[in-house]
């Protein structure tokens, strides 16, 4: 089973319920998105592998540590996912990026299929699918299966608010993918947003209404 992760950490909180505040605009909105992401990130890392490696300070020689194991790369789920990019590049700058167009049918609120670009070899890598909102885990569900269909098989998901209704069905549908969620929220609306929230992210991240 994969494990859920709901960050603790004051900075995320703080930052988190900054942005949900309505009046808070579209520079700062992004801007907060990409610092919370980073934070995240570092989070999510902790488990990455280490090697020796033979180093030389100024002073002398010593055996140091340098990451090893999988290379890496983010994919985000467009078009909310792409502000958590750069925060994310911030503390892994190698990493490759794919990308996965989804969006959501206000209707149905199922999720349709636009676009899909992903490293060649990205079914050798360890995965940061990113999303900032998973409300009822339609999306984020489907680009996880979109990524096993690929041959991905390490991933690792990281959203900024998570409804109860979207861990359950994430972690059901893919219990061996582990899950980021800086916060968890209380529920979702009738029209599939999550509550208390903060609104449509895609929305607030490009200032698009
Ligand atoms: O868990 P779900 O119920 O699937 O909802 C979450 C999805 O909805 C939003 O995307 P949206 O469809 O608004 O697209 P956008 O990022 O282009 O705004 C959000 O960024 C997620 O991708
Ligand atoms: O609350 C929500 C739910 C889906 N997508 C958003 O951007 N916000
Ligand atoms: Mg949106």
């Amino acid at each position: 089973m994969g494990r859920v992760h709901i960050m603790d950490h004051p900075l995320v909180r703080h930052k988190i319920d900054y942005i949900r505040r309505k009046e808070v605009g579209t520079k700062e909105f992004r801007e907060m998105i990409e610092e919370i992401a980073m934070l995240m990130c570092y989070e999510a890392t902790r488990e990455l592998k280490l090697a020796d490696v033979e180093i030389e300070t100024p002073l002398c020689k010593m055996t140091g540590k340098e990451l090893a194991g999988r290379k890496l790369a983010v994919v985000p789920i467009l078009r909310a996912g792409l502000g958590m990019v750069e925060g994310i590049l911030k503390m892994i700058p190698a990493a490759k990026i794919g990308h996965i167009g989804l969006y959501r049918d206000p209707d149905t609120l199922m999720p349709v299929e636009y676009y899909c670009k992903l490293p060649s070899d990205c079914d050798k890598r360890e995965v940061f699918v990113v999303d900032p909102m998973l409300a009822t885990g339609g999306s984020s569900s489907e680009a996880l299966a979109m990524l096993k269909q690929k041959g991905v098989k390490n991933m690792t998901f990281l959203c900024i608010l998570a409804a109860p209704e979207g861990l359950e069905k994430l972690s059901k549908d893919h219990p061996d993918v582990d899950i980021y969620a800086g916060a968890l929220d209380e529920k979702l609306n009738e029209h599939g947003y999550i509550v208390p929230g903060l609104g449509d992210a895609g929305d607030r991240i490009f200032g698009t209404k």
